[in-house]
């Protein structure tokens, strides 16, 4: 039997355990068996990862842009040269399928790489005054040390999505992964290391949100926290960093409306609406999370995504022909059970699945069935709170208006799929829906280049593109006053 791997806390390019003396358990959901163990980090080791942090930015950010993308480039090579460690590493913490694992570990090489790209697009301004032989410059500089707080859906994606664009504008950083699944965001501890970025300028620590979590945000070396997870966690944050001030960027809570009109092409819809329901066990923020099927058509599409559906194969997500894995933890299964248990008091048919699959393969591990629910008023509790998982409830509506106040009638305001091939619908939805991330006629997908924008109680600052490179950069005006 081989000893439990115990990860240390990675601060100023050491590794160390925490003074506590304590560590954390990490346990597979397929099978809960111990996986890793993870330090307890305190409070006074949050402050000593800022310390250093604060220190490396000195230099760091005296470095020209381009030779930070460099090493940004090495690091990236590195996740490539190390994927199929840190793609089992994230299906042992996380229970995705190694497929889904193996894209994870790609795209977060391609976050980091497309940062990289942005070393010589650092741009500021320089504008005429009104006043005789005056300029006006506007520069673009690093804000400083930076606090990155991820969620357990995509791990290690969410880490590089942050690591990318902060240290390429000149910024270190403090990662604080969920405790959840901090494995594969701890490696990068080593793959820093290996290809020289200076101590100090990465550091990861892991413990619990509401401690560790709470001492970074609220200290006062913290000059931006970007954080992914939930609305009343983020929320949290941006109470706590007001005492400071501190510039937040939040990703956070969903309930994607997937709206399919009566001109839709219908089987590109049906496999549409099944892999952005139950990709990654349904644990993705812009997931189909609610779906609207015009009365014409809901026969017919139903018939065909409840037969998908039934067919989706769920189990051990090693293998290739796995469809579905568990989910994360057992406090998320029983959400699962309460929701469809609340779904149905309220009235609504369980067209399929609804529980944990039958099996021995499946007594151990946080296992739930795809399931659809039929027979949906809009006033459930379904409708209106995130499942996070593979649950989808189904509704039918009859007019444009209708199915647009239905789609609106939400808390949160991050992604929105829509199947029509009527331009004047298209173009209608566009105005009226309110959400920051429309995907027309196709899933969920986020791509580097656009920005990733929650409306409502979905987050705020946005994520990707120029737009969320920009969060980490701050600005200096100089007013420049010569004898010409
Ligand atoms: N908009 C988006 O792009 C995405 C949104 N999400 C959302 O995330 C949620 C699921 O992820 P989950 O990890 O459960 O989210 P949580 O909000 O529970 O946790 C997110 C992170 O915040 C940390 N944390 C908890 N409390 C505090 C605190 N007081 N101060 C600072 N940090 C804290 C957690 O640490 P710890 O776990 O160690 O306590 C974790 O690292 C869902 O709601 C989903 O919609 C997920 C992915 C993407
Ligand atoms: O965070 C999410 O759920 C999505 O933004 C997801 O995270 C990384 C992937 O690239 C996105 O699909």
């Amino acid at each position: 039997m081989s000893e439990t791997k115990e990860y240390k806390l990675f601060i100023n390019g050491e590794w160390k355990a925490s003074a506590s003396g304590e560590t954390i358990d990490v346990i597979s959901p397929s099978n809960e068996e111990l996986v890793a163990k993870i330090q307890n980090g305190t409070v006074e080791e949050a402050n000593e990862a800022l310390e250093a942090a604060e220190k490396a930015q000195k230099e760091w950010k005296k470095l020209p842009a381009r030779k930070r993308a460099e090493y940004l480039y090495a690091l990236a090579n590195e996740i490539k040269a190390n994927s199929d460690y840190l793609a089992e590493l994230l299906v042992n913490e996380q229970g995705k399928l190694l497929k889904v694992a193996k894209m994870e570990v790609a795209v977060t090489a391609s976050f980091i790489e497309y940062a990289a790209e942005g070393a010589r697009r650092i741009e500021g301004d320089i504008i005429p005054s009104d006043n005789p032989e005056e300029q006006i410059w506007i520069q673009k500089i690093p804000r400083g040390v930076v606090v990155a707080i991820t969620a357990w859906n995509f791990p290690f994606a969410l880490a590089g999505r942050k690591i990318g664009p902060a240290l390429v504008a000149g910024n270190t950083i403090v990662v604080k992964p969920t405790s959840e699944t901090p494995l594969a965001t701890l490696e990068l501890g080593n793959l820093a290391n290996k290809v020289g970025i200076p101590k100090g300028v990465i550091n990861i620590l892991t413990g619990p949100g509401r401690a560790m979590g709470n001492a970074l945000v609220k200290s006062p070396i913290t000059k931006m926290v970007t954080m992914t997870g939930s609305t009343p966690v983020g929320q949290q944050i941006a109470r706590n960093a007001a005492d400071n001030l501190t510039h937040v960027q939040l990703e956070l809570g969903g309930k994607a409306p997937f709206i399919v009109f009566e001109d839709a092409d219908i089987d590109a819809a049906v496999d549409s609406a099944l892999h952005s329901r139950f990709d990654n066990c349904g644990q993705v923020c812009t997931c189909n999370e609610r779906m609207y099927i015009h009365e014409s058509i809901y026969d017919v599409f139903m018939e065909k995504f409840i037969a998908k559906t039934k067919a989706l194969k769920v189990g051990n997500p090693m293998l290739e022909d796995t469809d579905m894995g568990p989910k994360v933890n057992k406090s998320e299964l029983a959400h699962m059970e309460h929701l469809v248990k609340v779904s149905l008091e309220e009235g609504a048919t369980l067209a399929t699945g609804g529980k944990r699959p039958e099996g021995k393969e499946f007594e151990k591990g946080f296992w739930f069935e795809p399931t659809v629910l039929t027979d949906v008023k809009q006033d459930m509790t379904i409708v209106h709170e995130e499942s996070f998982g593979p649950i989808l409830p189904v509704l039918k509506f009859k007019t444009f208006d209708e199915v647009v106040g239905y789609a609106n009638d939400c808390e949160y305001g991050l992604a929105a799929m829509v199947f029509t091939n009527d331009m004047n619908k298209i173009m209608k939805c566009n105005e009226e829906l309110e959400y920051g991330e429309i995907y027309v006629n196709r899933g969920h997908g986020e791509q580097h280049q656009g920005f990733h924008n929650g409306y409502k109680l979905s987050g705020s600052g946005g994520e990707d593109g120029k737009y969320g490179f920009e969060q980490y950069l701050e600005k200096k005006t100089f007013y420049v006053k010569y004898k010409a």
